[in-house]
């Protein structure tokens, strides 16, 4: 499909929105009005950045309160479309983009409305020029895209059509099903946006908070299936209004808007491509859509990395030891350690020269790499690259496992490792694992305090690179986001989200302040970037490791005693429970599936903390509720 933008959607000025519009791939973009108005150039000169940057100028837009207007306005809005006529020819737009009206003086007689269209589009023609109309969810008597294309059929002109934008259907939560009957060729243009779904007034949620198909909660495959069923052919474009796009660097975003509409248009296409082989429907697709390769099938997070220098080794190798980890192997040719528990392996990497270093160096001791088990690593970084993440090859020694690995968003690395390989084999290709063997006789070694798995691990985001992650878990790593959530932290909001894959097997918490006085921002701020916040490690006996845990000096985050006390108000709870939770400072939560206990370790000077869960049944959330008293009782901590 021919892809396509609003400036309106990115940072900048108009030449530096163009420039990342271009780089990012567009084939053209939707010229919002105001952009011009404030260009320190005229329409001659956006003609010839379009040329020199390849970008069509696909739409001039927007055109606002025509039509069913009294005669008297109707005249003067003639007039102005004329002037607007005349600057678009200049830059080489042929299709303006004309809104329902919003102004009160609007008189609801569709012949009236229709009449006036039909002049707008007899003049459009006189240039050669075409009007597309758009139903705004607000508008005062056209809201509906039914509406409109009511209007454009009595107007009745082959240079008028209809403007589809999934934002004002889907808002309105009207039934976008009534597209295929509408001819494609009346579809002059396709506007899609997503938004997450807020009880609040129209246009405000219009303005400022769309978001790119893929980051939302709207069902904008299905908008965007039902238009092309009509036979629409045009441009596929995103209208983003959105105050957070208004002030992210504008690259990021345009890399973002271009993986956002290749997610689009290959879940649409997976759609069709089941339909035609289930012999649903004949296969009737007239326009080619993206298909990269699939959604990769992910088991389990192999392993996390931390970046740090010497020193910083010596600190974190201390905190691990305490958590009942051991070494289990250093690497044949670099200063990286393998610790492990369970089936947890923990990377300490202090290479001179390595990315891991360069991470330590700009960050602090953090994470810089996620091991993740895929089925096929080759493909899921293929499909990684196909969705606009860049592929990352680090320099390997002889008969040292090469894994694909590609730069998540901030710039850390996720390396995909083969399901196939058991760990010991898998590191065993690495690391020289001495420990390992030994361990593999005595399985239970005497450190052990009972943690088993990785559960999941959270990342505390920039305010701008939340949308980012959501959009990069779905589209590159096929993780599905949960509900969003707001955590009171004394100092402010967090907002919470949750993705993670079918089975579970990969979770990761999605976290950003709304408020730069919390932890979770301060924290942010100190490392310079959004980066892993905490680890989640998951046991069978969480009062059992915790007790062995408290044994080797491990502190937690108390808890207040008030906790405990409104805990079985809130849930019916066995009081021995209860008090089993007080005595040990362990956080309850329970859903209809199941319970979740947890505990969090004080944080570390430097670097991510811990969190030891037990999951009960399927409990299959984070403990938001808990989440409160967590960041409190930090936040009363010296
Ligand atoms: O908010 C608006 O005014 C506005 C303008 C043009 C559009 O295409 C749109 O969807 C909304
Ligand atoms: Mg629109």
């Amino acid at each position: 499909m021919h892809r396509s933008i609003a400036t309106v959607s990115l940072s900048g000025t108009l030449r530096q929105k163009l420039e990342a519009i271009a780089a990012a791939g567009f084939d053209g973009y939707e010229l919002f009005e105001n952009d011009f108005i404030q260009f320190n150039g005229n329409a001659k000169e956006l003609r010839r950045i379009n040329e020199d940057l390849g970008l069509s100028l696909d739409l001039y837009q927007p055109f606002r309160d025509f039509e069913g207007m009294p005669d008297a306005q109707f005249a003067r809005s003639l007039e102005r479309a004329e002037r607007k006529f005349d600057l678009m020819q200049t830059m080489g737009a042929s299709l303006m983009l004309c809104c329902s009206n919003t102004s009160p003086l609007v008189i609801a007689d569709p012949a009236r409305a229709a009449a006036q269209l039909h002049v707008l589009a007899e003049r459009a023609a006189a240039r050669g020029l075409r009007v597309g109309f758009e139903a705004l969810a607000w508008g005062r008597v056209t809201s509906l895209y039914s509406q409109a294309w009511d209007l454009v059929r009595r107007a009745d002109h082959p240079n008028l059509g209809l403007i589809l934008d999934s934002f004002h259907t889907l808002s309105l939560k009207d039934d976008p099903a009534g597209i295929v009957d509408i001819p494609g060729d009346k579809i002059f243009f396709l506007q899609m946006a997503d938004a997450p779904l807020l009880a609040m007034d129209l246009l405000q949620w219009a303005r400022h908070h769309r978001s790119f198909p893929g980051q939302g909660d709207f069902d904008v495959v299905t908008f965007l299936e039902k238009t092309l069923q009509a036979g629409y052919t045009g441009p596929l474009s995103l209208e983003i209004f959105n105050d957070v796009f208004r002030e992210t660097p504008n690259r990021r975003t345009a890399v973002d808007a271009m993986r956002s509409l290749l997610y689009l248009e290959s879940q649409v296409q997976e759609r069709q491509a089941q339909a035609t082989s289930t012999g649903a429907r004949k296969a009737a697709p007239s326009v080619t859509l993206f298909e990269p390769p699939p959604v990769p099938t992910l088991s389990g997070l192999g392993f996390i990395e931390f970046a740090v220098d010497e020193a910083a080794a010596r600190t974190l190798e201390a905190q691990l030891l305490q958590l009942g980890f051991h070494r289990a192997g250093r690497h044949r040719s670099k200063a990286v350690v393998l610790y492990r528990q369970g089936d947890i392996h923990l990377i300490v990497n202090a290479e001179p020269g390595s990315l891991a270093r360069s991470r330590f160096d700009a960050h602090g001791t953090s994470v810089c790499a996620l091991g993740m088990r895929a089925a096929d690593p080759e493909a899921a970084a293929a499909r990684a690259v196909a969705m606009h993440s860049r592929r990352h090859d680090s320099p390997v020694g002889p008969g040292e496992l090469r894994m694909p690995a590609i730069v998540v968003p901030g710039g850390n690395l996720v390396q995909f490792m083969p399901v196939t390989m058991d760990a010991q084999a898998l590191f065993a290709a690495d690391f020289i694992t001495e420990a390992m063997q030994a361990e593999a006789a005595a399985p239970q070694a005497a450190t052990d305090v009972g943690l088993q798995a990785i559960d999941h691990v959270a990342l505390g985001l920039g305010l701008d690179q939340l949308d980012t992650w959501v959009l990069f878990s779905r589209a590159v790593l096929g993780l599905e986001p949960g509900e969003s959530l707001e955590l009171a932290d004394p100092f402010g909001l967090i907002r919470s989200r949750g993705v993670a894959n079918a089975d579970r097997s990969v979770r990761l918490v999605l976290n950003v302040s709304l408020s730069q006085r919390t932890r979770t921002a301060r924290t942010v701020s100190v490392a310079g970037t959004g980066g892993v916040h905490h680890i989640a490690l998951r046991c069978d006996d969480i009062f059992a490791a915790v007790e062995r845990l408290r044994a080797r000096g491990v502190r937690f985050v108390p808890i207040s005693d008030n906790y405990y006390d409104d805990l079985p108000t809130r849930l019916e709870l066995d009081p021995a429970l209860v008090a089993r939770l007080r005595a040990a400072g362990i956080l309850f939560d329970r859903s209809a599936a199941g319970d979740y206990l947890h505990i969090y370790t004080e944080h570390p000077d430097a670097g991510p903390f811990f969190e030891i869960v037990q999951r009960v049944g399927r409990y299959d959330a984070y403990g938001a509720v808990n989440a409160p008293a967590r960041m409190a009782s930090q936040a009363q901590q010296p």
